[in-house]
């Protein structure tokens, strides 16, 4: 296996010949690097570069490289890069419970060690005996924390964020930021964090890259 942790190889992006992001950088497992820039820069562009849904509208050149492995032609359910969204939505016709179910991989047998891993992964979050509850129900950090393990659940290699935070007040946002960077330090995930605030910046601690327009 080649070096650990999330690679830019290059990677430019485009658009009828004119280049809209531009980077080279690699991502040490537990790091967080933060992608800043203005309303239109290929900030969502480029994480959807790294998850393989690029637009086709979009012209692409370079390698993204996970754990020493180029993925840049591989499927993307076959990718291993977790992303998490501001609006991100759990299923609202199932419980909490079912949603984290959701997120659990197929590798996990049996209902009841499945049901284990869910009452475990509930308790890391803060919301023991939620299972049974509609995600509705819920205020908009306990949404997040939800969404967040649904995702950390499925065994992801990688963490991209996309503004996960901005919808919660700043409490709560402080609160979530840090159980996300702690999850991803203990897991030894590279983190890429999109965001247009200065304090998620700062709270990340890593090193900015800055996009412009
Ligand atoms: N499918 C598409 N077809 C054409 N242009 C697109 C498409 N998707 C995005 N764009 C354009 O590409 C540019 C970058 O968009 P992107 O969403 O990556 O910006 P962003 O930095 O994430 O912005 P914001 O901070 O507002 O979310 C914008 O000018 C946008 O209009």
């Amino acid at each position: 296996m080649g070096e650990l942790g999330l690679t830019l190889d290059h990677v430019v992006i485009g658009r009828e010949g004119r280049t809209l992001v531009k980077i080279s950088d690699h991502v040490a497992p537990g790091e967080v690097l933060t992608v800043m820039g203005p309303s239109g820069s290929g900030k969502s562009t480029l994480l959807s570069y790294i998850i393989g849904t690029l637009d086709p509208v979009f012209e692409a050149q370079g390698r993204v490289i996970l754990n020493g492995t180029d993925i840049t032609d591989t499927a993307p359910e076959t990718r291993r890069v977790g992303i998490l969204f501001q609006d991100e939505l759990l299923f609202p016709h199932l419980s909490v419970g079912e949603n984290l179910a959701f997120g659990l991989r197929a590798s996990v047998k049996g209902r009841s060690e499945r049901a284990r891993q869910i009452e475990a992964a509930l308790d890391d979050i803060g919301l023991s005996g939620f299972a049974n509850r509609d995600p509705e129900t819920l205020s908009g950090g306990q949404k997040a924390r939800v969404a967040l393990m649904r995702m950390l659940l499925s065994g992801p290699k990688a963490l991209l964020l996309d503004e996960p935070f901005s919808r919660l007040d700043t409490e709560r946002r402080g609160q979530i930021r840090d159980l996300v960077f702690s999850q991803a330090r203990a897991k030894g995930l590279p983190v890429l964090l999109v965001t247009h605030d200065h304090a998620d910046a700062e709270a990340a601690g890593g090193r900015v890259h800055e996009l412009t327009d």
